[in-house]
């Protein structure tokens, strides 16, 4: 399998994430992330324009609903030639086998690969305390993690979306053929953000994180191509 490095488009309009990817060589293909800002601005033409110009779309719109509208609404994920999609754990079985359900039939449809349904466990902004008192939920957070995976994994997911930190321990519980797939990943010298739970593409290669998700460190860099590939390259060198 496949371990990428996943750039998010975290642009407020197509034009800004199309002028973004043209920084990029025409023969570089890219997975990239579509997630709520751009879609929500740009809708599924943007999908189309950027699948058009051969790279692998991950659509994030991370799905939470009752299980009705979360299999319509995969249904139609479903038909746009995506490689990942999203779906919150904390939803439960019934809604995430439906996201599951959904997402097959839409892609049968049009003839496609279904795309890869990745389960959101704790997002990578989320810290111990914020767990315990803003959700409510007892335990430490690589617990409910864990507990999150063998549920998507149940639910017939594909895998997960985690910070790396949690990786070993969701492979030691569900196997390493379940994808963890983890945002929160900065290079030593970046700046954390809003995220928590970090680590860089170094520890998270070791970690045996399946693919990495960064935004900021290269779409606010002032050498995007440039950062793309320092990350790459030190995330290639550590899966070696
Ligand atoms: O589903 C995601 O991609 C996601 C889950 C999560 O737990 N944490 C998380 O940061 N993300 C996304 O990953 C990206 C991280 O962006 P940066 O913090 O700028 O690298 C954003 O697009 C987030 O929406």
């Amino acid at each position: 399998m496949s371990r990428p490095v996943i750039i998010a488009l975290d642009f407020p309009t197509a034009a800004q994430a199309l002028v973004f990817l043209d920084q990029f060589p025409a023969t570089t293909k890219l997975t990239v992330k579509i997630g709520m800002e751009l879609f929500y601005a740009a809708g599924p033409q943007i999908v189309q324009a950027i699948e058009a110009r051969g790279h692998a779309v991950f659509l994030d719109l991370k799905l939470h609903d009752i299980p009705n509208t979360v299999e319509s609404a995969m249904r139609v994920i479903g038909r746009l030639g995506v490689r990942y999609t999203t779906v919150h754990a904390a939803g439960g079985h019934v809604m995430l086998a439906a996201a599951k359900r959904g997402l097959v039939a839409g892609a049968a449809e049009q003839g496609l690969p279904a795309p890869k349904l990745l389960a959101i466990t704790q997002l990578t902004s989320t810290n111990q305390a914020m767990l315990n008192t803003d959700q409510q939920i007892p335990g430490t957070v690589q617990a409910s993690v864990v507990h999150y995976a063998e549920l998507a994994q149940a639910s017939d997911c594909d895998g997960v979306i985690c910070s790396a930190q949690e990786v070993g321990a969701i492979h030691a519980a569900v196997g390493t053929d379940f994808i963890a797939i983890t945002p929160g990943i900065r290079p030593a010298t970046a700046a954390a953000d809003d995220q928590q739970r970090v680590m860089t593409p170094t520890a998270a290669a070791k970690a045996g994180s399946n693919g990495l998700v960064v935004g900021r460190p290269i779409t606010q860099a002032e050498n995007a191509v440039r950062a793309y590939q320092q990350i790459l390259t030190e995330w290639s060198a550590a899966n070696d």
